[in-house]
């Protein structure tokens, strides 16, 4: 469990974060988004214990992660936004490194090594990480990220820069690390990503959070569904409607706002003659829930 309270970051005058605050449960996956700037990066760095806030407390598993920050990096896994590897050590190497930094046996740590090596869809054949693609290089920094098994994980953007086919297995591998009871708080600017993958997304915008929840709740806090009406008419020319309408692909389309709404238009258009032909809804996606709060 993440407890977050008034979380305040300055950099000299500048509040890089104002007052965060939020909750998370374990095994959940939270997407923190915002446009460039928000705060991102700032509050993941706190809370993998690099940095300190200028104040607010935070507590991960009941630890005060802020007075006692190497008890949280014992069972914390954190990528950071642009991972530097050693690219001239191999992927075995690399890994076997870092396994015995947190003091794994070579026994646990090849078998680690192994099995991170399978579930990633690594196949490094003795190359050196240097010579490794960009979605390679992020696959064995996620790996490194998970040497030593830990509960929570920190993820500064993982899938930036990837082609689409690697940044949905990438996306797919961190919805698995939950379904293993992991918990992962990870920044995103695709945003199609978090809607797909996180149970709660914080939405930051120069370093508040202007709105936090599930999905469906920040749905309903910027404003709901819209309904779609399609319809045809049979004589264009003699069509008259008091329901706002527009041409649409051979037929007509007008939208609604409420149920209400969509009944009185259903109703009026049938009255006029037309015949609806299918109903959509529409919800906000993130992407217009974020340019509607601007930056
Ligand atoms: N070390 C620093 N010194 C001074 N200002 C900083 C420092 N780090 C970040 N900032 C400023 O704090 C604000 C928040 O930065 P942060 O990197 O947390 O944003 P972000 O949401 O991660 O942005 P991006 O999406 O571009 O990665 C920005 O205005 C940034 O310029």
């Amino acid at each position: 469990m993440i407890t977050a309270r008034s979380l305040v970051k300055h950099y000299g005058d500048f509040p890089a974060l104002d007052g965060v605050t939020f909750d998370l449960d374990d095994a959940q996956i939270l997407g923190v988004i915002g446009h460039n700037g928000a705060g991102k990066t700032t509050l993941l760095k706190i809370m993998a214990g690099l940095i300190s806030p200028t104040s607010g407390n935070l507590e991960i598993d009941g630890v005060d992660v802020v007075r006692h920050p190497l008890d949280l990096k014992r069972n914390l896994g954190y990528l950071p936004e642009e991972s530097r590897l050693y690219e001239t050590m191999t992927t075995d190497a690399y890994l076997s490194f870092f396994g015995e930094i947190y003091g794994l046996s070579k026994a646990a740590i090849r078998e680690r090594r192994e099995d991170l090596l399978v579930s990633l869809a690594l196949e490094p054949n003795g190359k050196k990480i240097g010579e490794f693609s960009k979605g390679m290089k992020r696959k064995v920094a996620i790996a490194r990220s998970l040497m030593h098994d830990p509960g929570l994980l920190i993820y500064d953007e993982p899938t930036s820069g990837l082609d689409p086919m690697t940044s949905r297995s990438v996306l797919e591998y961190v919805k698995g690390l939950r379904e293993q009871g992991k918990t992962v708080i990870f920044s995103a600017h695709n945003l199609f990503q978090v809607e797909e993958a996180c149970d709660l997304v914080l939405i930051l915008r120069r370093g508040k959070v202007v709105a936090s929840g599930t999905i469906p709740e920040l749905r309903e806090t910027f404003g709901s569904i819209t309904y779609q009406i399609f319809f045809r008419v049979p004589d264009p020319a003699a069509f008259a409607t008091s329901v706002t309408c527009t041409a649409e692909n051979g037929g007509y389309l007008a939208e609604a706002r409420s149920v209400e709404e969509l009944n009185r238009a259903t109703a009026a258009l049938a009255a006029d003659g037309a015949t609806i032909e299918r109903i959509e809804s529409h919800y906000p996606t993130l992407e217009e829930m974020l340019l509607k709060i601007g930056r």
